[in-house]
């Protein structure tokens, strides 16, 4: 049973949620019927569903809204997650399975940008969780510092390009810190959104970055899943950053074993990550379209794209160059996200020839 004091707050939280003119997909999908058949459910870690909502109820900007505490979340609380992930991954409904793993070949992408008019970098971005550890909010401390002991110790097993280091947060001076962040490296820190999902605690323990020396291959440890891999470089060379990310994949996979579910894929901790948990994003000027804001995110939208700020998501674009990533990872093959963000940046830059 779920104690009355939680009860009491999830009321309290259903309440403000309805009150509000939130445009989250928590606020559209969490219904009166779902809610009273959620409410008094518990996951085998003691998760509730305030947990699962916290963040879209403290929040009432979030485009989602719900992350899952635990990895049974989703099967616990899935008359809420699933209408969400439906929504969000283009129509993947409860019926459907998630495709096997797939990166395709991976010299079929070209350069978006060859003559360097329009795109100012290119990145690739999947997350992992590791198996035989919860997800963020149910971690203990000491498994904080055991799992970046076992992300640097295996990192510095990787060789050729990938060669680098691990810089744990703790002890990270501030100024280095701020500029690993303000160069588009580093995580930022007081995510609002994961700070009311449960997601900072014990920071920075446990969290850190590892980089190889020119920066194009860099993984994040215990920000908002357990790793976030990812390959970028200045410039529109789809091809090499992939290329990057995938060989680092298939080494680091065989290294550690990361959690997997038969329906929804890769597991992570927010529902917009699952499946694929690939994010391919370029850095782009578009000054003709972002001339109209709303017509651009439009047009993104059609071809089945989003578009973030400068500093990334919840930013402001600054200098005109936005963020324009594939939206949804679910559903879909590895390289077939990718492409979808390739043949979309594709047409976009076509438009903005023709303007
Ligand atoms: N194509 C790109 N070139 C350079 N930097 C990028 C590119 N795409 C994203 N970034 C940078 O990556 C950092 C993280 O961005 P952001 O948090 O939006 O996305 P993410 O790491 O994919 O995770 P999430 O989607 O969970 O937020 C930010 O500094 C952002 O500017
Ligand atoms: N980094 C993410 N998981 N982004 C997707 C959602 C972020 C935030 N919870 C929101 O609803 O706006």
């Amino acid at each position: 049973m779920v104690d009355a004091a939680t009860i009491e707050k999830l009321e309290a939280g259903f309440s403000k949620l309805q009150a509000s003119d939130s445009k989250s997909l928590l606020k559209k999908y969490l219904t009166k019927e779902v809610f009273d058949a959620l409410k008094n459910k518990k996951t085998s870690f003691g998760s509730t569903l305030l947990d699962c909502i916290q963040s879209g109820v403290e929040n009432l900007d979030s485009g989602v809204g719900i992350y899952a505490p635990d990895a049974e979340a989703y099967t616990v609380f899935a008359d809420l997650f699933d209408p969400i992930i439906e929504d969000y991954h283009n129509g993947f409904k409860k019926t459907d399975k998630h495709p096997a793993k797939n990166w395709g070949d991976v010299e079929t992408l070209g350069n978006l940008d060859p003559a360097g008019e329009f795109v100012v970098s290119t990145r690739v971005r999947c997350g992992r969780s590791m198996e035989g550890y919860p997800l963020n909010p149910c971690l203990t401390e000491a498994q904080y510092k055991e799992m970046e002991e076992k992300v640097s110790s295996t990192l510095s097993g990787l060789e050729g390009e990938l060669k680098g280091t691990f810089y744990p947060l703790t002890g990270m001076s501030k100024e280095t810190q701020q500029q690993l962040i303000d160069d588009h490296f580093l995580f930022k820190e007081g995510d609002r959104f994961l700070q009311a999902a449960n997601a900072c605690r014990f920071w920075p323990t446990g969290r850190g970055i590892y980089h190889n020396e020119n920066k194009t291959f860099l993984v994040w440890c215990n920000e908002e899943d357990h790793l976030r891999l990812i390959s970028m470089q200045m410039g529109g060379d789809l091809k090499q950053v992939y290329k990057r990310l995938v060989t680092a994949v298939n080494d680091i996979e065989k290294r550690i074993l990361f959690s997997h579910d038969d329906r929804l894929g890769l597991l992570t901790f927010c529902p917009t990550n699952l499946g694929t948990t690939v994010r391919a994003s370029v850095h782009i000027k578009l000054p003709k379209l972002a001339a109209d804001k709303a017509k651009l995110e439009e047009i993104a939208s059609k071809y089945h794209l989003q578009v973030r700020g400068t500093r990334g998501e919840h930013t402001e674009a600054e200098g005109g160059v936005y963020d324009i990533p594939n939206k949804r990872r679910m559903g879909l093959t590895e390289y077939d996200a990718v492409k979808e963000m390739h043949d979309g940046i594709a047409e976009l830059i076509k438009i903005e020839k023709s303007l």
